[in-house]
């Protein structure tokens, strides 16, 4: 049973001042344990208030400044644009964007729109909640337009073949986008429709879980773009019911999960195997991390092309207010209740709300376990995870979007790119098993400008991950507990410590925030661009080794954790978890 409470009517608004939906009321309590402790409720209370869950205050989007770091590599980028009209965006795809509610372009989009207006290839490493959607979402809508009307850095080729099916009925896309996740295909696609309602263009989507048919079906009628994750296209291509031939735009979101172990052979198989073109093609690759092994892999499907990070490597940190507590396996649970209980916001007559709450575990069974565990416990919790069915995945996520169930139990099926308005608090539960995925996890919240919050819980078997912990936690200049230093500092034997390949688990060389070819063995690389906007700190090197570390914190339960010592086992802290808000200091977005 998925639906605890009425439906609230979501909650959520577009840019400032332009509400397209006003937050609505709050859900109905879920019979609760355990009545809590008021000082704490209040705590928490205070910090739910702080984020903003669906408001538009302090948290909220502003747009008007930003300071980021920004570097660009690669021959003769153009430089940024400040406003959507100056990107060369199509009429169309300007009113679209206009009715989107965005007044001006995010960091990434500035740089990235003019770059893919110009026809480069591109890998762009932005962080999470940053806008990524809409910068090769825009360019690549724009440039079909364009290509239509004959005009543009795509003319030449770029006839609508929506008619030619005949008899065989083979959709031939122009642009393919693909995705990691059936979730992410349908965000995607949900997203390239709005900002091509106005162009005519036909956006399509294919993914597993559901059947087939529907999906040809639809194609049939003709795919400008076509959204798709690996597996279901590649079974669609193989039955001759795509062709790729006439592919001008390949974009790949979350490209470095895209070419980890589990997809790199798949990807290779559509890009170079199933007649897409090669010379004609712009490519365009995306992600929040790209480890310099998966630069190099990723570097196979590109041309000459530029390479833009934006922002702090890896991650938003600065809109999230990140905890780590040391909590054996075996107290997670205790831990759990205990954090849910404080956060629970006294909305009236003594009836509790939870903000929204992504609960990271590792495994489909745990993800069950625990959420039942939570329902028998009175919080009104689902699960998504691959053993469901694309139906349950759905409703899951329906239910956790528009506050029913207001805790969502997830496997890593949700760690990259879903974005779910106000999600105010990630957990990693049980962390994950490399640090690009805990940047991924946890960037389901602190998104496009809001503030949010992370816990992790660490336990022994997390040791791998201690050092690429600290990194991001001293990059973000957030408090660090001694014990953390000193997993971090203590060597780790426990054998490979990386999730896949090129992954790492802990440090140098950050998430992949620099291009891979200034390494000095690269000699192709060239130009770095450092004539970034005014409002920019463009260029300048940034790593993600802090001078020191924020060791004697004492955050509430968070902080100047001064007493262990590597012998002894790490001090817990439970349940004294405290959730601050006051450091969020947002940087990009406001
Ligand atoms: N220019 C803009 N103005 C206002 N809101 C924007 C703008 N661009 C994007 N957004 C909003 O910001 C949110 C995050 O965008 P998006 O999902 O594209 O982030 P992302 O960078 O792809 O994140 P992730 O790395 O997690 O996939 C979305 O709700 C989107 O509508």
């Amino acid at each position: 049973m998925e639906a605890y409470y009425p439906n609230s009517g979501g909650a959520w608004t577009t840019v400032s001042g332009r509400s397209s939906r006003k937050p609505g009321p709050p859900p109905a309590p879920a019979p609760r344990c355990g009545d809590g402790d008021k000082a704490a409720v209040g705590e928490v209370a205070d910090a739910v208030e702080g984020l903003e869950i669906g408001g538009e205050g302090d948290g909220a989007r502003r747009l008007d400044k930003y300071e980021i770091p920004v570097e660009v590599s690669g021959d003769g980028a153009p430089p940024p644009a400040d406003t959507f009209e100056a990107a060369g965006l199509v009429e169309a795809v300007l009113r679209c964007v206009a009715r989107a509610g965005y007044e001006s372009p995010t960091p990434v989009q500035r740089y990235a729109l003019p770059i893919a207006g110009a026809g480069r290839d591109l890998m762009a490493c932005a962080q999470t909640g940053s806008g990524k959607t809409a910068a090769f979402c825009l360019p690549v809508i724009s440039g079909l337009v364009n290509a239509e009307a004959g005009g543009g850095a795509w003319s030449g080729g770029g006839r609508r073949d929506r008619g030619s099916f005949d008899r065989v009925r083979v959709a031939k896309p122009r642009a393919l986008i693909l995705a990691p996740t059936r979730e992410l295909a349908q965000q995607i696609h949900d997203e390239a429709k709005k900002f091509s309602s106005d162009t005519g263009l036909k956006v399509v989507v294919a993914y597993g879980g559901t059947p087939i048919r529907d999906q040809l079906r639809d194609l049939e009628r003709g795919a400008d773009i076509l959204v798709a994750t690996p597996g279901r296209l590649v079974d669609m291509v193989e039955r001759s019911r795509i062709s790729l031939e006439a592919i001008k735009f390949l974009v790949m979101d979350e490209a470095d999960r895209m070419l980890d172990m589990g997809f790199e052979p798949q990807i290779r198989n559509i890009v170079d195997r199933m007649g897409m073109p090669k010379n004609s093609r712009q490519t365009m690759l995306f992600s929040a991390t790209f480890p310099p092994e998966i630069q190099r892999l990723a570097s196979d499907f590109l041309s000459n092309y530029i390479f833009i990070t934006v922002g702090r490597v890896g991650s938003s940190t600065d809109l999230i207010e990140q905890t780590i507590e040391f909590v054996n396996d075996g107290e997670k649970r205790g831990f759990l209740l205990d954090l849910l209980q404080k956060q629970s916001v006294d909305v009236a007559d003594s009836k509790l709300q939870q903000p929204l709450t992504l609960v990271f575990v590792e495994t489909k069974r745990e993800a069950d376990s625990l959420r039942y565990w939570l329902y028998t416990k009175g919080f009104p919790a689902t699960a998504i995870h691959g053993d469901r069915t694309q139906q349950e995945r759905e409703s899951a996520l329906r239910s956790f979007k528009n506050g029913n169930t207001p805790i969502m139990v997830a496997t890593d099926v949700a760690s990259r790119g879903l974005d779910v308005p106000n999600v105010a608090h990630v957990i990693n539960y049980d962390l994950p098993k490399s640090i690009e995925d805990y940047v991924h996890r946890i960037g389901r919240t602190g998104r496009a400008g809001k503030a949010g919050i992370a816990t992790a819980f660490f336990s022994e078997s997390n040791h791998h991950l201690a050092k690429g912990l600290l990194e991001l936690m001293t990059e973000a200049k957030r408090d660090v507990p001694k014990w953390l230093v000193e997993y971090a500092e203590r060597p780790y034997y426990g054998g490979s410590s990386y999730g896949g390949r090129g992954r790492r688990a802990g440090g140098g060389g950050g998430y992949g925030g620099r291009d891979y070819r200034r390494n000095d063995d690269y000699s192709g690389g060239g130009g770095r661009y450092n004539g970034g906007a005014n409002n920019y700190a463009a260029g300048g090197d940034y790593s993600v080794h802090g001078d020191g570390y924020y060791a004697g914190g004492g955050r509430g339960g968070g902080g100047g954790r001064s007493s262990y010592h590597a012998e002894a086992p790490p001090p817990r802290y439970y349940p004294s978890y405290a959730m601050g808000t006051a450091s969020i200091s947002a940087s990009g977005w406001n």
